[in-house]
């Protein structure tokens, strides 16, 4: 098969089965600035964006993707040389493969080689839109106190530089440019979160308002009067690239693509209905467009994220190192959906036009879907940003209600084993979580002489480590654990527990 390099000249030479941008890009002009251009963004945001473009609408709603991590120099790379094209390839579980080129992303800038340019993008009138999927880290929430955490040093020092100078952080840009539009009379841009965090709109607000009260108090007040953030709950499983990914994609079609991204062919998102300067209209591409979007998020954050991570941990110490392994074991499906019905489900509010069922058990189907590839390694990193995020706030709720808390405590317990660095096999175990390793890892190891030494960091638990029902059900599946193993312990508490 003749290869053809993704780039702007070659789009009339893609096979007959890759749609590419039907539309001319030449007349798309930016609309939308967003930071953080992962897998996310482009298996998501941008695919809805290149839909509306198909069908001739949001032309002036493009993108120009903005990196302020040296990591991100990588995608200004790929994205420089293939005039920011790129080919998105949904993978059905059945083996098929569907594969698109998105046009939607016309322009990227690293932020670190010219901030300028990246404030100049941000302060233009038709920049009506700034969003985000920074990870759950780059909201610096204090996950216990639910703060703003100034720890980071790349935010003290951008809290301490000059007013006007250029900025080194999202919140740092995101501040600078929303000064320079009040003081010239531009007015604001929306702020969309698009990051798996419960009220990611609240969150986005008070955090990015209360960096900016740190900086000049009367700018935050007028953030906090003019700027809407909205809520959204966004949903696509997207794995990390791969280079078999690239090479499968090169040998189905030809097309050499440095970077394409590859995903589940399930996609939703839940946008509340709150913008300062207009919108796309995102609802004829099926985004759901509501008023409240709580229910959803909490339905998906803690069935499918925290579902996430019981297979994670408790997958992994039992060998497995993917998701589908995982999900299509009976054992360890059984358990994730005894989790999600007993524990996960009366914490929920009533969520409009969905049957829960019938969505945990798509949850089970999209989770054993073999062409994802998930790695248990993704789903596994970060965990000091994940669990008391979304598992923390189900076991309060039930120890308050009285309900069952039992399987998230094993969830618990697996993450501390996990920390340990050692699998049941006696491998290391690579513990990522971004300036915590260390302390998780140091406090996971002091089992067995302090049981309870994992727990101790109220920043992570709160007040978990005082509730003696949870620590009773967490000790007995820690020394589980390590007596038995992940399976045999999963297994006793499913023929303890019953459904
Ligand atoms: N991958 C998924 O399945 C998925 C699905 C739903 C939502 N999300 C959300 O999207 C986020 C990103 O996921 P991804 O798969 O694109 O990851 P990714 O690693 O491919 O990309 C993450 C991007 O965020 C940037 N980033 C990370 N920390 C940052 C910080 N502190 N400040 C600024 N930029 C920062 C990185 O530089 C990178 O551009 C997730 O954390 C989650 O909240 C992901
Ligand atoms: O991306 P994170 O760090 O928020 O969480 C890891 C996974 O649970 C997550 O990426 C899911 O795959 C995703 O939320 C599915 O929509």
């Amino acid at each position: 098969m003749a290869a053809t390099t993704l780039t702007a000249a070659n789009l009339a030479d893609l096979p007959a089965d890759v749609p590419g941008p039907s539309y001319d890009r030449s007349a798309v002009s930016v609309g939308i600035v967003h930071f953080g251009v992962g897998g996310f963004h482009r298996a998501h945001q941008a695919m809805y964006l290149d839909e509306l473009m198909q069908q001739g609408q949001a032309l002036d709603w493009g993108i120009c993707g903005v990196g302020v991590l040296e990591a991100d120099k990588k995608m200004a790379e790929v994205t420089e040389a293939q005039d920011d094209l790129y080919t998105l390839v949904l993978k059905h579980a059945d083996g098929r493969r569907e594969a698109r080129v998105i046009g939607s992303i016309v322009d990227y800038l690293y932020a670190p080689d010219d901030p300028e340019a990246v404030l100049d993008r941000m302060t233009d009138p038709a920049t009506r839109i700034v969003s985000l999927t920074v990870t759950e880290g780059g909201y610096h929430k204090n996950a216990s106190t639910g703060e703003f955490d100034d720890r980071d040093p790349a935010i003290q020092a951008d809290i301490a530089a000059e007013p006007g100078s250029p900025p080194r952080t999202t919140f740092g840009f995101l501040v600078e440019a929303l000064r320079r539009r009040r003081d010239d009379g531009t007015g604001p841009f929306t702020v969309m979160s698009c990051d798996n965090i419960q009220g990611n709109g609240h969150v986005a607000h008070a955090m990015i308002t209360a960096y900016a009260r740190r900086r000049d108090p009367e700018l935050a007040d007028w953030i906090e009067a003019n700027v809407p953030f909205p809520n959204s709950m966004v949903d696509r499983i997207t794995p990390r690239t791969t280079d078999e990914d690239r090479e499968e994609l090169q040998a189905n079609t030809g097309i050499v693509d440095a970077w394409p991204v590859v995903c589940e062919p399930f996609t939703q998102w839940v946008l509340e209905d709150r913008f300062a300067a207009g919108r796309p209209p995102f609802e004829d591409v099926g985004v759901q467009v509501v008023a409240d979007v709580e229910p959803y998020e909490l339905m998906k954050l803690r069935l499918l994220n925290a579902s996430h991570q019981a297979i994670a941990y408790l997958g992994y110490l039992a060998g497995y190192r993917y998701a589908h392994e995982v999900a299509g074991d009976e054992l360890f499906a059984g358990f994730t959906r005894a989790y999600m019905d007993r524990e996960g489900t009366p914490t929920l509010q009533p969520v409009p036009g969905v049957d829960l069922d019938d969505y945990k058990a798509t949850l089970i189907e999209r989770f054993a879907n073999p062409a994802i590839r998930d790695t248990l390694a993704r789903l596994a990193a970060e965990s000091s940003d994940r669990i008391p995020t979304w598992l923390v706030p189900v076991i309060r709720t039930n120890l308050e209600n009285g309900g069952e808390i039992e399987r998230s405590a094993l969830v618990v317990a697996a993450w501390a084993r996990y920390a340990e660095g050692v699998d049941e096999s006696g491998e290391p175990i690579e513990v990522v979580d971004t300036g915590r390793a260390e302390d998780r890892i140091a406090a996971a190891r002091r089992y067995p002489d302090e049981p309870l030494a994992f727990l101790s960091d109220r920043d992570l638990f709160g007040d978990l480590i005082d509730d003696e029902r949870f620590t009773t059900a967490y000790r007995a599946h820690l020394d589980a654990l390590h007596t038995d193993g992940a399976r045999a312990t999963v297994e006793a508490l499913e023929q303890r527990l019953g459904r």
